[in-house]
C-alpha cells in the first residue's frame, strides 16, 4: 500500500511555496467552458489529481487542453457533448460545476451526482433550484440529473437557503451568458468566489458583488478566453502554518495571503504562535508552549472547515481543553477516531469535539479518510514519538502539491513509499504535468452541439 512516512520531533525552518488553490482553480477551469472563442490561458495551475480529473472532464466535452509548467490552456470553440462521464464526476464534487456552464452555452446537460469528500450529505438542491429559478427543466432519476434550457438561459432573482460555495459558482456561470440580471442573495463570500469573478470579467463577463453576500451578473451574448493568475491556496498555506506551529518551528509561507488567513491567524495568535504578515508571505513561528482554544467552523470569513482538522492536530498539543464545533458539514470528525490511534484525546458530542490537549502523541499506522483529514494526521505525526504510517493518500494527492518534498525541504523527516513498482510508475505517468500524455492536445471527434434554442 503507498504510504507517507513520518519520524516526527524535527522543528521545521525555512520556506515554503504555496501553490495555486485547488478551489479556485476548479471552477475556473469549468468556466473556461463559457468562452466560444479564444484559448483562456490559467496560471498557476496546481499539479494535483482532482486538476487532472477537471481537465479530463473538459476534454471529454470537447474542449482541447495543454498543460505546462503549471499553465494550463483550454479552448473550447465547440462542445462535442452534453454528458459529463459517471467515471470522472463520482471522483469529486467540483466536477458538478459543469453543469452550469454546458446549460448557458448549450442548454442541456446530463450529469451524474457528484462526489467529493465523504464529510457530509452534500446535496445539490441550491444549484438546481437556481438552475430551475432562471428556465432549465430537471429531471432526476438513477443518480443522474438531466436539464435542458428550452430557450437561453434567463436572469432571475435567486435566494440561497445555505450560502454554498458551489451554488454560488454554478449559479454565477450559468448566469453570466444569461438573457437578463441575476441576483444572488446569501452568496457565498470565500476568496475563491472573487477569484472566479475576476476570471468572468476577464472574459468579458459581468459580474459585480462577489465577496459579499449579494452577488449581481448581468448576462452577456458571448465570452472570449482570457488569461488569468489564479489565487494561492489558502488551506495549504493554513496547512504548512499548522506544520510549523506544531513543531514550535519558523516557516516563511510564501505567497500565502494574510487577508484570506484572518480567522485561522487570529486563532493561532491567540494560542500564543507568532504570526508575521506581509506582502510576500507569512512568518510563522512557535516557542512556547501554546494555549488551548475553542473553534468554530462557519462559512467566509469565519474558521473554514478545511482547516478544522489540521486545527485540531494543534489543539492536541496545547495547554487545556478545547472544543471544536463543525458546523458547515455534518459528518467532519472522521478524523477523530485516526488522531485516537495516536493516543489523542478527543470526545465528540454531537457536532463538537471536546480535545484535551498535552496528551503526548504517540507514532501509529493511520489513514487519512478524506483530504483535509490526511493533511491533519500529517500534522500531528510531526509532533509525535516515533513513526507514524499514513495510508489513503488518493485523497491527499487530490489537494496537496508533493506535501511530502514541502516538508521535507523544511526539515521534516518524512518520505513516501509507493507500493509497487508499477503503481508508481502509473502515478508518475498520471501526475506528470510535463508528460505527453498531458500536453498533447485530446484529439476529439468535433460534434458540434447546438444550443436547444438555436
Ligand atoms: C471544490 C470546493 O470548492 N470545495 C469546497 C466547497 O465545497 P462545496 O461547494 O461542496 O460546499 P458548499 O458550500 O456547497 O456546502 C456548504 C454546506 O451547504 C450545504 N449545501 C450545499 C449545496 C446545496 O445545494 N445544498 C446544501 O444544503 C452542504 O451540505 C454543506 O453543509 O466549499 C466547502 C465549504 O467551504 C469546502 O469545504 C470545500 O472544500
Ligand atoms: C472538502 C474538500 O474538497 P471537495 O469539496 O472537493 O470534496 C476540501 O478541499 O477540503
Amino acid at each position: 500500500m503507498t504510504k507517507i512516512i513520518v519520524r516526527g520531533g524535527q522543528r521545521l525552518t525555512g520556506t515554503v511555496r504555496v501553490s495555486g488553490a485547488k478551489n479556485a482553480v476548479l471552477p475556473i477551469l469549468a468556466a473556461s467552458l463559457l468562452a466560444t472563442e479564444g484559448d483562456s490561458v490559467i496560471c498557476d495551475v496546481p499539479l494535483l489529481d482532482d486538476v487532472m480529473t477537471i481537465q479530463d472532464v473538459l476534454a471529454s466535452l470537447g474542449a482541447q487542453i495543454s498543460y505546462n509548467n503549471e499553465t494550463m490552456r483550454v479552448s473550447a470553440p465547440l462542445i462535442s457533448s452534453f454528458e459529463a462521464p459517471y467515471e470522472l464526476i463520482r471522483k469529486m464534487r467540483a466536477s458538478f460545476l459543469v453543469m452550469g456552464p454546458l446549460l448557458a452555452r448549450i442548454g442541456r446537460v446530463r450529469i451524474s451526482l457528484p462526489g467529493g469528500c465523504a464529510i457530509g450529505t452534500r446535496p445539490i438542491d441550491q444549484h438546481l433550484k437556481g438552475f430551475e429559478a432562471m428556465g432549465a427543466e430537471i429531471t432526476l432519476g438513477q443518480g443522474f440529473i438531466e436539464a435542458t434550457a428550452p430557450t437561453r438561459l434567463k436572469g432571475a432573482k435567486i435566494y440561497l437557503d445555505v450560502a454554498s460555495v458551489g451554488a454560488t459558482e454554478n449559479i454565477m456561470m450559468a448566469a453570466a451568458l444569461a438573457n437578463g440580471t441575476t441576483t444572488i442573495e446569501n452568496a457565498a463570500k470565500e476568496p475563491e468566489i472573487v477569484d472566479l469573478a475576476n476570471y468572468i470579467n476577464a472574459m468579458g463577463g459581468k459580474v459585480r458583488g462577489a465577496g459579499t453576500g449579494m452577488i449581481r451578473i448581468e448576462g452577456v451574448e458571448r465570452m472570449k478566453g482570457a488569461k488569468h493568475n489564479v489565487i494561492p491556496d489558502r488551506v495549504e498555506a493554513g496547512t504548512y502554518m499548522i506544520a510549523s506551529a506544531i513543531t514550535g518551528g519558523d516557516v516563511f509561507i510564501e505567497g500565502a495571503i494574510a487577508d484570506h488567513l484572518t480567522p485561522v491567524i487570529s486563532k493561532l495568535q491567540e494560542m500564543g504562535v507568532e504570526i508575521t504578515e506581509s506582502d510576500s508571505g507569512i512568518r510563522v513561528r512557535s516557542s512556547q508552549s501554546l494555549k488551548a482554544v475553542d473553534v468554530k467552523t462557519l462559512p467566509h470569513p469565519g474558521f473554514p472547515t478545511d482547516m478544522q482538522s489540521q486545527m485540531m492536530a494543534l489543539l492536541l498539543v496545547s495547554e487545556g481543553t478545547s472544543v471544536v464545533t463543525e458546523t458547515v458539514f455534518e459528518n467532519r470528525f472522521m478524523h477523530v477516531e485516526q488522531f485516537q490511534k495516536m493516543n489523542a484525546s478527543i470526545k465528540v458530542d454531537g457536532r463538537s469535539a471536546i480535545v484535551t490537549g498535552g496528551v503526548p502523541l504517540s507514532g501509529a499506522k493511520v489513514c487519512a479518510t478524506d483530504l483535509r483529514a490526511g493533511a491533519a494526521l500529517i500534522c500531528a505525526a510531526l509532533r509525535a514519538d516515533g513513526e507514524t504510517e499514513v495510508t489513503g493518500l488518493h485523497h491527499i494527492d487530490r489537494g496537496y502539491v508533493d506535501i511530502t518534498g514541502k516538508l521535507a525541504s523544511l526539515g521534516a523527516n518524512i518520505s513516501r513509499e509507493e507500493a509497487s513498482e508499477s503503481v508508481a510508475a502509473a502515478q508518475a505517468i498520471s501526475k506528470s504535468a510535463d508528460s505527453a500524455a498531458y500536453k498533447r492536445e485530446k484529439e476529439v471527434a468535433v460534434l458540434k452541439v447546438q444550443p436547444t434554442w438555436a
